[in-house]
């Protein structure tokens, strides 16, 4: 089984996606988001790319969430931070969501054989599901406004790595196996490279410190969420 590894949201090919499982990493903050809400009690979470579009789906039971430039954006009930919805209380609700980069990510691998969502919160989780779908993986981390971002790098990192670990029949990109190495480099002071990121001070500049703390937990949950009919809906994993 191949492990490969896409850096940033544009540079996803076809072969990437056909026959794959896509697993979207985007540490700050989409999927770590997703699956904050999804732990919180939403019953599933709608991916958009529009702000109009989120209005448009405004409904009894439908939460809107979602930033640009990291901010709420105007009559919207959230920002896109996993700790405001993980201390919300939910009970079935949809949450609509509209983020600068993860969102886009999720959109451009839809043809993908599966969609799973993956962070540091759920690696284990969400690496072990894959591997049980038995097609290629494709880590597709979706960085930061067209740029690689090393929150999302180090995730997929954390995910090789774990791979490995489940299954001698993993081989990778060298890409993947360079995210490896810094991750394992790295993970002694993960929550500090997570603060010194691009997207890190960005939000620490937006007194968003308190998402990067909770982002950086590794194996906080089992939850994985995966994509169906375009929305995101929660499935455990049995790793353990
Ligand atoms: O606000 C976020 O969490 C980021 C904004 S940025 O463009 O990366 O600065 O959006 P996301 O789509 O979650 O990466």
């Amino acid at each position: 089984m191949r492990i490969e590894t896409v850096q940033t949201v544009e540079e996803i090919r076809p072969e990437h996606i056909t026959d794959q499982t896509v697993i979207v990493i985007d540490v700050l903050r989409a999927s770590s988001t997703i699956v904050a809400a999804l732990s919180s009690g939403f019953a599933s979470v709608i991916p958009v790319q529009t702000s109009e579009h989120a209005y448009a789906l405004r409904a009894p039971g439908v939460i809107l969430a979602g930033e640009r430039y990291c901010e709420q954006i105007a009559g919207f009930d959230y920002n896109n931070s996993p700790t405001a919805l993980q201390r919300a209380k939910h009970t079935g609700e949809r949450l609509v969501l509209t983020t600068t980069n993860g969102t886009r990510a999720i959109q451009k691998a839809e043809k993908a054989a599966d969609i799973l969502i993956g962070c540091f919160l759920n690696a284990t989780a969400c690496i072990t599901k894959a591997l049980s779908q038995n097609c290629d993986i494709t880590l597709y981390c979706a960085g930061t406004r067209g740029e690689f971002a090393i929150e999302d790098g180090l995730a997929a990192g954390l995910m090789v790595h774990i791979a490995k670990t489940i299954s001698s029949a993993v081989h990778t990109c060298d890409l993947s196996e360079l995210l490896e190495a810094g991750y394992l480099r790295l993970v002694p002071v993960l929550t500090e490279r997570l603060l010194a990121s691009t997207t890190g001070k960005r939000l620490v500049e937006r007194q968003y410190t308190e998402d990067i703390l909770f982002c950086s937990q590794i194996d906080f949950s089992q939850i994985v969420p995966f994509v169906s009919e375009k929305r995101i809906l929660l499935s455990s994993s049995s790793y353990k």
